[in-house]
């Protein structure tokens, strides 16, 4: 198990690692137990202005090594990532709180986007493009767009942080990388192991800090190239807004509010388990977690009491603790809002069917009980705003259009899901849900090989996939004249 020492260094610049220009520090904590893990360095943007200098030196030396060599380098990172699989998945766990087997489950997902990148960068292919002039040779050739800055959020710390650097350091460019504050020490890992891979100096720089001053000098950098975020919609506007004026290149992956539809032709025992699986998940804090239930009136019961039952088993406590399967959430301000939206639901009519209260148990945490409601409106936040906790509605529909327009009344459009052994049903239900990502039959479908991504207000472009790659690079055209013997 890693323990800290207490301060730990997390800006790494130019292959140093290095104090805060201001020398201030941040307390990071375990949310299971309130016990202190170590201070780290909290940057700012003197730090954050070093590192893209660092990025842009760096920048024609690491675009201009082959694909292979940058291949072997994402195939070496993978290989520590996987031999290092156990303390990272301790510290991951100690900082963010989810279950040990879930945080090695983030930490195979981590390793498994620099293994995808490392095959993909071999195949960043251009094209030859037909002339219709005899006289001219088209061809477009993909080009690193340059220094891409990428801000992270704490829910999945290290997964995050991969699905952004494999791609990028795969097309050839270099990155500027700020983690959330309450998770830095999974990112420190991942820099250390890039460290043991040969990363060369100012190719990846680590500048653990505060987001505002960090976002600021980011989005107004023009060495900046793109940004790459993942986290709420909220900052996702913030930062479109803020790289208007240099009009960058934006990579969001933001907010969701995903829908889980049950029809009556459903496997009821699957729907349950997986329901169950999505929502609590990470205590509910993911981006894809089912937000919202819709349940064919016909399987109502039968589907309420299978849920009901699983629910009740599921243990709380430290994610340590190798039998948890829910840990705390991240922090009181997390509780805040699983209260609020459970309160909100209650005054407007909603019953509590389990739980409905914080987890008074052994740790002194931010633990909320998994939580399962009945009789929910629309006009409920719990159905309309991402709770990111254990908060479960429960909604009767009747009939197949009702509930389609119903799971598409939201702004957001990053995943959802559908329970039918109909496939004729299955395919008329995929093509009309207004969502990036739709699982039928099955709610974990972040694999790296895939794109992932939202649509509307959840996000734009795609991570992961042969998609994913596209974010970091700009597609040059060329037009060559050939003269005629
Ligand atoms: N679509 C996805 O793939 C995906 C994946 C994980 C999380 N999320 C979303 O992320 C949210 C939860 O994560 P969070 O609480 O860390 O989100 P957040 O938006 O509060 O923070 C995300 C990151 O942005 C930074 N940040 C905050 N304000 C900023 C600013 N003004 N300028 C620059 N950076 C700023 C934070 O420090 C953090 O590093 C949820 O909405 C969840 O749905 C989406
Ligand atoms: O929270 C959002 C993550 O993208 C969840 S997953 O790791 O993609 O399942």
């Amino acid at each position: 198990m890693t323990t800290f020492s207490r301060y730990t260094k997390t800006i790494f610049i130019d292959g140093t690692w290095q104090d805060a220009k201001s020398r201030r520090t941040l307390l990071v904590q375990n949310p299971a137990t309130l016990e202190a893990i170590t201070e780290v360095s909290h940057g700012d943007e003197r730090d954050a202005e070093q590192a893209v200098r660092a990025a842009r030196q760096a920048f024609s030396e690491w675009s201009g090594k082959t694909a292979r060599e940058r291949s072997q380098f994402l195939y070496a990172a993978y290989e520590k990532m996987k031999e290092q699989k156990e303390e990272l998945a301790a510290i991951l766990t100690s900082e963010q709180g989810k279950p040990l087997k879930e945080a090695r489950a983030e930490i195979d997902s981590a390793a498994s986007y620099f293994l995808w990148y490392a095959e993909e960068a071999n195949r960043l292919y251009g094209e030859i493009i037909p002339s219709s002039n005899k006289h001219k040779r088209l061809m477009v050739i993909p080009q690193p767009i340059g220094v891409v800055a990428a801000i992270t959020p704490w829910n999945f710390p290290a997964s995050m942080i991969t699905r952004k650097l494999a791609p990028a350091l795969a097309a050839g460019c270099t990155v500027v990388l700020k983690p959330a504050p309450e998770t830095p020490l999974t990112a420190y890992r991942i820099v250390k192991i890039l460290e043991e891979a040969g990363l060369p100096p100012g190719v990846v720089n680590l500048v653990a800090g505060d987001a505002v001053s960090i976002g600021k000098c980011w989005m107004s950098h023009p060495d900046v190239r793109l940004i790459t975020f993942t986290g709420s919609t909220e900052v996702g506007r913030l930062l479109m807004k803020g790289s208007a004026d240099q009009v960058k290149k934006l990579s969001l992956e933001l907010g969701g509010h995903a829908p889980v539809i049950v029809f009556e032709d459903a496997d009821l025992d699957l729907a349950a388990e997986l329901t169950l699986a999505s929502k609590f998940r990470n205590c509910g804090q993911t981006c894809i977690c089912a937000n919202r239930v819709y349940v064919q009136q016909t399987v109502w019961d039968a589907f309420v009491k299978k849920l009901t039952a699983k629910v009740q088993q599921l243990s709380l406590g430290s994610g340590l603790d190798e039998t948890t399967d829910i840990g705390p959430l991240i922090n009181e301000e997390a509780v805040r809002k699983v209260q609020d939206h459970l309160d909100d639901a209650v005054q407007k009519g909603a019953s509590v069917l389990y739980g409905g209260k914080r987890w008074e148990g052994a740790y002194p945490g931010y633990f909320f009980e998994p939580t399962v409601l009945a009789n929910v409106t629309k006009e409920m936040k719990v159905m309309n705003e991402e709770t990111f906790g254990p908060l479960l509605p429960l909604q009767p529909f009747a009939d197949e259009m009702e509930v389609i327009r119903q799971a598409n009344d939201t702004p957001y459009g990053l995943a959802a899901y559908i329970f039918t052994d109909s496939l004729h049903r299955a395919y008329r239900v995929m093509e009309k849900l207004e969502y990036g990502i739709v699982g039928i039959n099955d709610v974990f479908p972040a694999v790296a090989e895939a794109p992932f991504g939202g649509v509307k207000q959840s996000g734009l472009g795609k991570e992961g996939g042969k998609e994913g790659i596209f974010e970091f690079v700009e597609l040059k055209y060329v037009s060559m004249g050939i003269r005629s013997l």
